[in-house]
């Protein structure tokens, strides 16, 4: 896509060349927590204009899938927060779960905003937007130039003990989804649509970004389980808070059943 390889050839001028790889085949075990990436410098690892460094794993076990830990600043978390509690979200009582369509609030536009442009600098798209690379693309280029990027919000708010059934994302929304988390860290497992392989589990910590595309998105469910004694990491339970999450998603321009 022109617009795309002008881009990157701007970022290339100005910050250099990076570079994303992963680190070989996953090997297969009962319950494995995501192998990721080594945090090393060859995963994306973008020098950006706000000095912040963004690095993305890859999660080795399902093609499509990532995560930056640290996407969002303890101040944009505290922003984003407010922004929420503002608009009534956090409200005492208030649904647990709370959907927009079309045109999104301006902290909702911001945070797609921020996520394309982290992509962009991650240098992390497929120019082409075929998928041979498929394996080191961290979002394929016709979903990072659509506009909108997104135009469906859901906020999920979880006390404690709550969370959410395993599910494929419903397919009236287009491939390309990205989830932020807020609040308590909570461990999301993902088990194939066909249960020919492991389910897979990853730490939302907050503040991180999930990308979820192709294979991720469509062949894997997710799922978070909060109730006592599932909420284990690295053999220790999760003491678990209030969490938040927004999904950003895009819907399919005509409804499908
Ligand atoms: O809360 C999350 O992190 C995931 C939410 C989710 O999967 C959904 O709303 O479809
Ligand atoms: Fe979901």
């Amino acid at each position: 896509m022109a617009a795309a390889e002008e881009v990157k050839a701007m970022l290339k001028e100005a910050f250099g060349d990076s570079s994303s790889e992963s680190d070989g085949e996953p090997s297969r075990g009962m319950r494995r927590r995501a192998r990721i990436s080594d945090s090393s410098d060859e995963i994306a690892r973008p020098l950006s204009i706000f000095g912040d460094s963004h690095t993305w794993e890859q999660i080795n076990e399902i093609n499509g899938l990532w995560i930056c830990r640290e996407f969002l600043s303890a101040d944009q978390q505290s922003s984003l927060l407010s922004s929420l509690e503002r608009d009534g979200y956090l409200a005492e009582g208030s649904l647990n779960q709370a959907m927009r369509f079309g045109e999104l609030p301006p902290w909702a536009l911001e945070l797609s905003r921020i996520v394309r442009e982290n992509i962009l600098f991650s240098a992390g798209f497929s120019e082409s937007g075929d998928l041979e690379n498929e394996e080191e693309c961290l979002f394929p280029s016709e979903l990072l130039w659509r506009e909108p990027l997104f135009n469906q919000l859901i906020v999920n708010i979880y006390q404690p003990g709550e969370g959410i059934g395993a599910h494929v994302d419903l397919m009236r929304f287009e491939d390309g989804i990205a989830i932020a988390s807020l609040e308590s860290a909570c461990v999301m497992r993902f088990s194939p649509v066909e249960a020919s392989s492991d389910s897979v589990e990853l730490l939302l910590s907050p503040g991180s970004l999930v990308l979820m595309w192709g294979e991720a998105r469509y062949l894997w469910k997710h799922e978070i389980n909060r109730k006592p004694g599932f909420q284990i990491w690295q053999g220790q339970e999760i003491h678990q808070e209030r969490r938040t999450s927004i999904t950003l998603r895009r819907l399919c321009p005509t409804p499908q059943h």
